[in-house]
């Protein structure tokens, strides 16, 4: 596809150095400087959710601060995220601190103002919370989708301390809603201790199938890309990406790290076989930057966001790389 000129992409690092701002993701437009994006980048600095460490309010900044050094050309899915398409910097939605219930409506609201001037979402959290009214506006807009969900936890779990919107629990409320596709949800890097064996069964019963941590052993990314693409099949795709999928080792910074998780090499390597699946909107959470180091997890988080606005470039122009049969290949 022919590149559009008139398509603003990050400042240019040449002419430009990358420390001297602006702080917006990759160093993009902010959305009220270019009026209309394709993709927009949205923070939600909300963290009340949490049932461990807190700080992941904390993660949209940090992010932003840990992408300056993206550059324009993605030659793993040769792809230009930022000249495919138009994508800017929403800023973030301020939510209530104080109350879980009035920060999900928040979120609910300002997501579908922008949903419904026609852009797709990548949004930076934030805890896991967020993902349940997030997933409102995704239904709302193209009925049940399927959820992607790269985690630890199940995050099917019913309640905290007797609160049913948690980060441990946006997947059952959305299945409770009607809000996805039982047919094709899966979760891809679960591992760790649950509270019972009970946890699998009912989260199996609300659409789910998992890929464990241990599967990329004895898989290869290879099959989970298979095994991926096979559930996803066809229709809309939630894509949701807490960073403790990844081992602590590759994101320390983050509020329940369960140690045996993915390289960032395995988790960007999956996320790139999502090229010419229909996927409609991306979060990336528990970004809690008060335990990271020398923005190991930032940077990780950065490209997850890099590679998701490539996969939405790629089903754009066309550039997915697939074999003789027409099968993506890693
Ligand atoms: N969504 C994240 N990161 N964690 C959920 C863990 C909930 C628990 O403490 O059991
Ligand atoms: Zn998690
Ligand atoms: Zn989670």
């Amino acid at each position: 596809m022919p590149k559009d000129l008139t398509r603003r992409g990050p400042v240019d690092a040449t002419e430009v150095p990358r420390f001297a701002g602006p702080d917006t993701f990759a160093r993009l437009p902010r959305l009220d400087e270019v009026g209309h994006a394709d993709v927009a980048v949205v923070g939600v600095p909300f963290d009340s959710g949490v049932s461990y460490r807190p700080g992941a309010r904390f993660g949209p900044a940090h992010i932003r601060q840990s992408s300056k050094l993206l550059r324009p050309y993605n030659p793993a899915l040769d792809t230009e995220p930022f000249g495919a398409q138009q994508v800017a910097d929403a800023g973030d939605i301020a939510c209530n601190p104080f109350s879980i219930r009035e920060a999900v409506r928040t979120i609910e609201e300002r997501a579908r103002a922008l949903v419904d001037q026609g852009m797709r979402l990548l949004t930076l959290g934030g805890d896991h919370t967020i993902a349940l009214p997030l997933l409102r506006v995704m239904a709302e807009r193209h009925g049940p989708v399927a959820v992607l969900h790269f985690d630890a936890h199940l995050d099917t779990w019913d309640t905290y301390f007797g609160e049913p919107y948690t980060h441990g629990t946006p997947f059952r409320r959305a299945a409770e809603e009607g809000l996805l596709d039982p047919a094709r949800c899966l979760h891809i890097g679960i591992r760790g201790p649950l509270y019972s064996r009970r946890d699998l069964l009912e989260d199996a019963e609300l659409g789910f199938r998992v890929v464990r941590s241990d599967d990329f052993e004895t898989e290869g990314t290879r099959g989970v890309v298979e095994r991926m693409r096979d559930r996803l099949g066809t229709g809309p795709v939630y894509v949701s990406v807490d960073i403790d999928v990844l081992d602590p080792a590759y994101a320390p910074g983050t509020g329940t790290p369960e140690a045996g998780g993915l390289t960032s090499r395995e988790l960007l390597t999956v996320l790139r076989g999502l090229a010419g699946l229909d996927v409609v909107g991306a979060d990336i959470v528990e970004v809690a930057p008060a335990y990271d180091h020398a923005e190991i997890t930032g940077i990780a988080a950065a490209h997850v966001g890099y590679e998701l606005l490539s996969v939405l470039a790629a089903e754009v122009s066309g550039n997915a790389p697939k074999d003789s049969h027409g099968r993506f290949v890693p």
